[in-house]
């Protein structure tokens, strides 16, 4: 059933936003960023939903979104804790290709300057690393493709490694 969808997945920080809709623009795909969909949905930010309804009810809420999606030909940029709803990934799997932008954990620190806001979804006094550990497994478990980040880079010739190693340049 795959709806010809560039599934994004990889820690918070690791440029699915930024390059997804660069990857759209330069293939002619359609956009779609499920943060966007959660806030949308909940009228909530991604912070204010796990401060005040908790990790759970954060990663249920992720997880239907992921569930429910419903596109084609779509770049979409999930959330970093997308891999942690078994559910979601399975259907995400099915209608696209899964694409893990694996993006060093030292990297990932020095972008994520906004631990506290951002919205990631942290177990009780967890930290980027350990989110890091709990979750390269699953990325790995569930990416049908990975491309490696070193460190920064210039984001034209990153969306560039990514339509190589898609073959989207037509
Ligand atoms: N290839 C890159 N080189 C350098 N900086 C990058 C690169 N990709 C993204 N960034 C920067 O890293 C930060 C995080 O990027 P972005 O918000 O796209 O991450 P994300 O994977 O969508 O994170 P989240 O899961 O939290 O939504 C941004 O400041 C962005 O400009
Ligand atoms: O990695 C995470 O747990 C997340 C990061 C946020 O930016 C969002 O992508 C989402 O709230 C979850
Ligand atoms: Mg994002």
């Amino acid at each position: 059933m795959n709806n010809n969808n560039i599934i994004l997945i990889g820690m918070p920080g690791s440029g699915k936003s930024t390059l997804g809709v660069l990857l759209a623009k330069y293939s002619g795909y359609s956009f779609v960023d499920l943060d966007l969909i959660i806030t949308k949905k909940t009228g909530k930010k991604l912070q204010k939903i796990l401060d005040q309804d908790g990790y759970d009810a954060f990663l249920k809420i992720e997880n239907q979104v992921g569930k429910e999606l419903d596109c084609e030909k779509t770049v979409v940029a999930t959330g970093g804790s997308m891999v942690l709803s078994a559910e979601g990934m399975e259907h995400l799997k099915k209608i696209g290709t899964v694409v893990y932008i694996n993006v060093p954990i030292d990297e990932i620190i020095r972008r994520v300057t906004n631990v506290a806001t951002r919205g990631i979804a942290f177990k009780d006094g967890e930290t980027l690393n350990d989110v890091f550990k709990e979750r390269t497994p699953l990325y790995e478990k569930y990416a049908d493709v990975t491309v490696d980040f070193e460190n920064a880079s210039n984001l034209e010739e990153t969306v560039d490694k990514i339509m190589e190693k898609l073959n989207l340049h037509k």
